[in-house]
């Protein structure tokens, strides 16, 4: 899978090279969408092509699955989802973006790891309202609408939701253990024997690690009022949760609401996706995805984690138990940065490689 559609460019932002315009220099293509996802696109049918050509016949059936939709959650990749479905086909295995190559995916690990998502967080936008009585501001309440949305925010803080290791970040830290020097890789195998001590650890640690074990909360937009000195008769927030794998859309809206206790401010479910369950890493499936690996980048240890952002790979979880995120590329963290950011730009070499993965992949099937 993967989808053509990018996320716009700012034209205040300072490309190096017309970010649409594809121009080839220093060994990459730069433009908006190289990595999300135009580049893990386009190496799938270079694959199919180069196996078509050669007189291949792969051993089950391929549905490649490219929607242009993705970035606005449409619903392309929902329809295919729901076609093959309707035919009765259940895929032995999906493979989504999702995940890359990466180095020093830690700190104290050495090498490179490719990291397979075996999990995806779900997703819910929420929209608060509040209703004020407008007015001449000289003369405010104790509170406004956008008083009160502001409090309700604030009252959102990181511990709204409790932490929760997933298994595949456990045995992502097991599989880090080996790669470590002797008293990090220690420290790795106590955290992945101890998935509440991990939870909180890395709930503290803010940021990414945070993410990876508990639902977030991002308030993405707000509005209200119509001039400086107008009491606001109404104000609006919107917040993009990204939900924790064992929790769901109602768990997490009902959390939300109790939280901001404010009978003033209404909650709104705008659209929600659920958490994926785990895919399995014991299984042939990602067997294949670790072989086709040593194939493509024999460097890197194949690696699963959990995915905190969206793929279309969410309308299969829903009836495919064995779904993967994995973009066959070496993205460094510098890379990764420009993903829907300034100089977005993939590797040719890498496109090479991501190639060179599918292949392996299809053959291996
Ligand atoms: C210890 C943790 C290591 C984490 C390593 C992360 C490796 C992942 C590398 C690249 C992933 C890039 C995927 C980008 C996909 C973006 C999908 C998206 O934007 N969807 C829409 C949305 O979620 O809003």
């Amino acid at each position: 899978m993967a989808h053509f559609d990018v996320v716009p460019v700012d034209e205040s932002d300072d490309w190096t090279h017309p970010p649409f315009a594809g121009v080839v220099a220093d060994g990459f293509v730069f433009g908006r969408g190289a990595l999300d996802d135009k580049g893990p696109l386009l190496v799938v049918p270079e694959a199919v092509e180069n196996l078509l050509a050669a007189g291949f016949a792969p051993a089950r059936e391929v549905y490649l699955s490219f929607g242009g939709n993705e970035e606005t959650f449409g619903d392309a990749a929902e329809a295919i989802a729901q076609a093959l479905r309707q035919r009765g086909i259940v895929p032995w295995m999906v493979i989504d973006e999702g995940g890359a190559v990466v180095d020093a995916p830690l700190p104290f690990v050495r090498g490179a790891a490719a990291m397979v998502g075996v999990g995806e967080k779900g997703i819910a936008t929420l929209q608060l309202s509040a209703r004020g009585d407008g007015g001449h501001a000289s003369a405010p309440p104790t509170r406004t609408a956008v008083g009160r949305i502001a409090r309700a925010v604030d009252r959102l803080g990181p511990t709204t939701f409790r932490p929760r290791t997933p298994a595949g970040i456990s045995r992502m830290l097991r599989l880090f253990s080996a790669r470590a020097n002797r008293p990090a890789g220690l420290l790795l195998r106590a955290l992945a024997a101890m998935p509440p001590v991990t939870a909180r650890l890395f709930a503290r640690l803010g940021g990414a690690p945070a993410a990876l074990v508990r639902t977030t909360i991002a308030a993405t937009m707000q509005s209200g009022g119509t001039a400086a000195n107008v009491l606001p008769s109404q104000a609006t927030a919107t917040l993009n949760l990204r939900i924790a794998l064992g929790e769901s859309v109602a768990s997490a809206t009902r959390r939300v609401t109790r939280r901001i206790g404010d009978r003033g401010v209404r909650v709104e479910l705008l659209e929600g996706s659920e958490p994926s369950a785990e895919s399995r890493t014991d299984n042939a499936q990602f067997a294949l995805i670790a072989r086709s690996v040593g194939t493509s980048h024999p460097e890197a240890a194949t690696v699963p984690y959990v995915m905190m952002a969206a793929t279309d790979s969410r309308y299969f979880h829903r009836f495919c138990p064995a779904v993967y995120r994995f973009a066959p590329l070496a993205m460094s963290a510098e890379l990764r940065a420009t993903i829907h950011g300034v100089d977005e730009r993939v590797s040719v070499s890498e496109l090479e490689r991501g190639e060179r993965f599918h292949r392996a992949l299809l053959m291996g099937l």
